[in-house]
């Protein structure tokens, strides 16, 4: 079994880690290039310490060097702060619609370029597509998040379980779920099999439950063994989220900071 006090990850110099504070993520949701500095600006004033760099937002990706040239312009503007960027497909809730080339395009010019420090991946994607970003980050510093999202409904506790071994088993860096709660047993499920799953795997788990039913998933996420939990600064990203001020907030009272 794995032993927990060693299940720490590093982006820059940020510690993720069921020991560490629960880290606050916040979407950079801008869909043209211009916005995206303004947006990232927002959440460096905000409590937010992680910032997720949606491109999906953007359409399709063909202008690889303005992807790359804002990149950089957003690593400068953002400093010691990590970057994660993902490229959320429509299939699990995002604005793309899915294009191998420019899928697998987009996330390449970045890790070259080195301008992130992880990149989100779903587990969904075929092997062929999991291979190739696996074989570029392990040869570069950028991690890999290996994520999955279910729109609809929570599978039950030991489903969970299993899908989160089965995540592992790919050897990703972390591992995200994010479910949609149909009832509060739902939101019960998905805590559980994160404290089971914490026990079994190898590396950190980011997961929540989305909706207004899963926001003490949010809030709480340290208790049940998730290392990080996202919030909204300019426009939230997915169901439930909360205002990263409100969640530093609710997480300063409940003394999980
Ligand atoms: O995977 C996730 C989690 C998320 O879907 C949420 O529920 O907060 C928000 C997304 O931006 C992120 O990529």
């Amino acid at each position: 079994m794995t032993n927990q006090l060693d299940k720490t990850i590093k982006l820059k110099q940020l510690v993720l880690g069921t020991n560490a504070p629960q880290r606050i993520i916040a979407p950079i949701v801008a869909d043209n290039f211009r916005d995206v500095l303004m947006q990232a600006q927002a959440i460096i004033d905000s409590p937010a310490e992680i910032v997720e760099w949606r491109i999906d937002y953007l359409g399709i990706m063909t202008d690889f060097n303005q992807l790359v040239t804002t990149g950089q312009s957003l690593q400068a503007l953002i400093g010691n702060i990590p970057l994660i960027v993902t490229n959320r497909t429509s299939a699990e809730g995002g604005k793309l619609d899915f294009v191998e080339e420019n899928y697998l395009g987009a996330y390449e010019q970045l890790i070259e370029a080195q301008i992130t420090d992880a990149i989100d991946v779903e587990f969904s994607q075929s092997d062929h597509v999991i291979e190739q970003l696996k074989h570029l980050t392990n040869n570069s510093a950028t991690k890999l998040i290996l994520s999955h999202h279910d729109f609809k409904g929570t599978p039950l506790k030991d489903d969970l379980v299993f899908l989160y071994s089965r995540m592992a088993k790919q050897n990703p860096d972390i591992v995200k779920v994010a479910v949609t709660p149909n009832s509060r047993d739902d939101v019960l499920h998905l805590m559980n099999a994160t404290v089971a799953a914490d026990k079994q795997i190898d590396m950190p788990i980011i997961s929540m439950s989305m909706g207004d039913l899963g926001k003490i998933t949010r809030v709480a996420g340290n208790l049940f063994g998730s290392v990080a939990t996202f919030a909204s600064v300019v426009e939230s990203s997915a169901p439930g989220q909360i205002s990263a001020d409100h969640l530093r907030t609710a997480m300063e009272l409940i003394d999980l900071n």
